[in-house]
């Protein structure tokens, strides 16, 4: 098994939630957190913000990001996992803009649209959304269904 980590950014005001629709790649067509791969000589928290900006149009400090949860995927039949390093800040610049990826859209915290997401989301924004920090592990069977998932409160990483 190998590994390959992947940053993904939830920007929040008091009660919504900033998410993309993915236009295309990985999850496409679905409503996701703005993120992405880490490259060489950057830090996890670098990739996360480069990837927002790039992404959504916001600029958000690498310092302002705060990490949540680090979730690891695996699908059945690939050797690669997953690491998924989630970061959430509400200290952000700018005003989200369509980008060739991610059509932006606020969403209010009780209308979060998990049936278009992927399907681990529902499981476990209500961590998020409570100010949980945690880590996760999901066995995916293609992209729609879970066959084994695992979510653990940490206190830090
Ligand atoms: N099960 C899952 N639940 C979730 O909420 N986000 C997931 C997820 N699996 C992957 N992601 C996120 C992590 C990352 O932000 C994004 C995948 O980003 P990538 O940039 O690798 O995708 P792309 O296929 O768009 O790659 P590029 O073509 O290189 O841009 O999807």
């Amino acid at each position: 098994m190998s590994r390959k980590v992947l940053t993904l950014v939830l920007i929040r005001k008091l009660n919504e939630v900033l998410l993309g629709f993915k236009k295309r790649g990985f999850g496409i067509n679905k409503w996701n957190g703005f993120g992405g791969k880490v490259e060489e000589k950057e830090s996890i928290c670098e990739a996360a913000a480069r990837e927002l900006r790039e992404e959504s149009g916001l600029v958000v400090l690498p310092v302002n990001l705060e990490k949540i949860a680090v979730i690891d995927f695996e699908f059945v039949g690939d050797p690669v996992i997953l690491e998924v390093h989630v970061f959430t800040s509400t200290k952000y610049e700018g005003h989200p803009f369509e980008t060739e990826e991610m059509l932006p859209k606020w969403f209010d915290v009780q209308n979060i649209p998990f049936d278009d997401m992927w399907a681990d989301d529902k499981l476990w924004f209500p961590l998020f959304l409570s100010g949980k920090k945690f880590k996760g592990y999901f066995l995916f069977k293609g992209h729609n269904i879970i066959l084994k998932q695992k979510l653990v409160i940490v206190s830090n990483f």
